[in-house]
């Protein structure tokens, strides 16, 4: 069980406050071508037999899982989308051959989850609550990530549910609290993973319950297969910061300002290949479990090792937006004290009301630390490839951010 080897293993230093339960009090189990998105491309001589479970199915990374699994998944015959929120566009899904059932729950239920994973042969479990801005609180951020984790986790055993599939995250590994670069990492590289944070302290404690519950036994005696995807940070159809930041560069009149020094690589990947990565490891957990189970695979495709902001310029500048500088055009030092100031704004206001920016010392830390990967882990466990080359990736993300609002498609 774990990892290969024993190198970025996400097993940090977060602490709870306590009561919450922290590392060690945790109630741990057991310790391209695609053409446009639509249903129908199912291969009608395998047989639909499988009922699909997606948490947070109507979330930027959800909605790509489940638009995918019906495009990709010959065997699906009920496809199970639960969520806080449910998106109006579930509608058209379900004029389709597989039975797309919308739940609208709360993954912090465990009965709620319970009864939607009941009969569940796969479990894609991605709702999370992703906040590294201080929207929520850290408790709020806990049950959800945590709690929530381990309510999928115990519905699968109750359910007799065999095969999960975590969508973990880069920040299970890093940055870390020290800021120590981690350069074209792979999934066995040696890196401390020390975080404070509560999103990727939260993610890095849910992850090892994914994990540790590989093995156990469900209902019926057959063994729980588990296993954690980790995207770096996502983009493509659907990308909200992508948006502001798009938003943003409009009002400084076509403007971004460079903040991040250009030789600072940060790791991305196309929505569609994160996507793709999730529903070929839930096909092949069945037929690879000895291997694939209790692994960890960093989510990894053909778009080029940038920083932050000049990768974002590979979209941004065909909107019609320039980024100024090529030196970040405030000292270092500066922007911290303006991180700082926000984040002590923030505390100040939240009694009267959010204030919640891009730029904190969270934020200004991830972006300008080195975080990047370069494995073939998924590859050689379970035939990955990328399904959208670079140039396709790029292409639709412009696309979408030309359309304007609305759904991903
Ligand atoms: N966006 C990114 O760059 C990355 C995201 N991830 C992970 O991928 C997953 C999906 O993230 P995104 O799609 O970006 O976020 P998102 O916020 O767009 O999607 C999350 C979905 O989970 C749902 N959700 C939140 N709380 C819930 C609850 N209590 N019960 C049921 N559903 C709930 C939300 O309504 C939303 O639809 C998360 O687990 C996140 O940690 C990992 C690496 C990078
Ligand atoms: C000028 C500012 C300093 C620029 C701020 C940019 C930030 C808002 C984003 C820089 C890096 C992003 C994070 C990164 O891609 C890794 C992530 C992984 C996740 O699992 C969730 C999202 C995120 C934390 C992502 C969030 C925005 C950034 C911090």
């Amino acid at each position: 069980m774990g990892q290969e080897g024993g190198g970025a293993s996400g097993r940090g230093r977060c602490r709870w406050p306590a009561g919450l339960g922290d590392e060690d009090g945790l109630p741990v189990a057991s310790l391209g071508a695609l053409g446009p998105w639509r249903q129908g491309m199912a291969d009608s001589a395998q047989a639909q037999e499988l009922v699909y479970l997606v948490t947070g199915g109507c979330g930027f990374l959800g909605e790509h899982v489940v638009r995918m699994l019906l495009q990709r998944e010959p065997r699906l015959r009920e496809l199970r989308v639960f969520d806080l929120h449910l998106g109006p566009w579930l509608e058209e899904l379900k004029t389709g051959p597989v039975q797309v059932t919308a739940i609208q729950g709360d993954v912090t239920q465990a009965h709620e989850v319970a009864a939607a994973v009941a009969g569940a042969h796969v479990v894609i479990h991605t709702a999370g609550l992703v906040d590294v801005f201080g929207r929520a609180s850290p408790e709020t951020i806990r049950e959800v990530n945590v709690q929530g984790t381990q309510n999928v986790i115990e519905a699968c055993v109750q359910n007799g549910t065999r095969f999960l599939v975590y969508t973990s995250s880069m920040e299970v590994v890093g940055p870390n609290i020290k800021g120590q670069p981690f350069y074209r990492g792979n999934e066995d590289t040696p890196y401390e993973a020390a975080h404070r944070h509560p999103y990727p302290c939260s993610k890095a404690l849910a992850e090892r319950l994914v994990l540790e519950a590989n093995g156990r036994k469900v209902r019926g005696g057959l063994p729980l297969v588990t296993c954690a995807l980790r995207p770096t940070g996502i983009y493509g159809e659907g990308h909200q910061i992508m948006k502001d930041f798009y938003h943003q560069g409009l009002r400084l009149g076509g403007r971004l300002l460079r903040a991040i020094p250009a030789s600072v690589e940060h790791g991305r990947v196309y929505v569609g290949n994160v996507a793709w990565m999730h529903v070929l490891v839930a096909r092949e957990l069945e037929h690879r479990a000895a291997l694939m189970g209790g692994q960890v695979y960093f989510c990894y495709d053909h778009s080029p090792y940038k920083s932050y902001e000049d990768f974002n310029m590979e979209f941004l500048g065909p909107c019609g937006l320039r980024l100024v500088g090529t030196h970040p055009l405030l000292p270092y030092w500066l922007l911290l004290l303006l991180a700082t100031l926000n984040a002590l704004l923030q505390w100040l206001l939240r009694p009267l009301l959010l204030y919640a920016p891009l730029l904190n010392p969270y934020t200004l830390a991830v972006a300008n630390t080195t975080f990047s990967v370069s494995t073939d882990k998924a590859r050689r466990h379970f035939g990955y490839e990328p399904l959208f080359s670079w140039e396709e990736s790029r292409a639709r993300t412009i696309h979408w951010m030309q359309a304007g609002e609305g759904s991903t498609q």
